[in-house]
């Protein structure tokens, strides 16, 4: 096997200390998604898995020896959305938003790969069927950590959100504001 990047550290690293290397100011955290139900029906193979907690081994499509790629951290397709909230270290940069810092969490990866899911959870399945709160998104979870945050700041503040996503190289946006008392 050959191996980008130094050997995977402690493989009994908790999800709960979040990525590696914190003195480094961009994080990689790499998720892969479970094979969907029509992937699963038409028998293919995933060609990639995780092995300990940051390295991920990929086979070559014309076989030969698997590659491995390291990152910050990597969650298998069993990670729960919590799991990788906890994991992708983005409570670290809230507080460090809460200190006055710009901080920016993005997802990238092909189209189907998970971002809008790891981001905001799956689409409703029904109008006026709330999406169940074991499957909010990294979005929903951090407004909900940072709301309770600022509560216990004993200060007044005032939130602003705005959130862009670009889809086919165009960028559509929303913002708003909370204020607490
Ligand atoms: N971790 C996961 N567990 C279960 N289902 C998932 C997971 N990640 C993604 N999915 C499902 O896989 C499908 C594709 O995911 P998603 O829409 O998030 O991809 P995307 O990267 O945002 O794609 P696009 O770039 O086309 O918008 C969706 O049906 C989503 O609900």
């Amino acid at each position: 096997m050959e191996e980008r990047g130094s050997p995977d550290g402690d493989p009994a690293r908790s999800l709960e200390q979040g990525p590696e290397g914190l003195e480094t100011p961009i994080q990689v955290v790499l998720r892969v998604r479970p094979m969907s139900a029509a992937e699963l029906r038409r028998g293919e193979q995933s060609a990639v898995h995780c092995s300990g907690t940051r390295t991920l081994q990929v086979s070559p499509p014309g076989g030969g020896p698997e590659v491995a790629f390291r990152f910050g951290a990597v969650l298998d397709g069993a990670r729960t959305q919590e799991d990788v909230f906890r994991a992708s270290g983005v409570r670290r940069l809230g507080e460090l938003a809460l200190r006055g810092f710009s901080c920016t969490v993005f997802t990238f990866g092909q189209t189907g790969s998970g971002k809008t899911y790891t981001l905001t959870g799956p689409p409703p399945q029904g109008e006026g069927v709330p999406v169940p709160p074991s499957l909010a998104g990294i979005m929903q979870r951090t407004f909900a950590w940072l709301l309770d945050r600022v509560q216990h700041l004993g200060a007044p503040v005032t939130l602003h959100a705005s959130y862009l996503e670009i889809y086919n190289e165009q960028a559509s946006a929303a913002e708003g504001a909370q204020h607490t008392p």
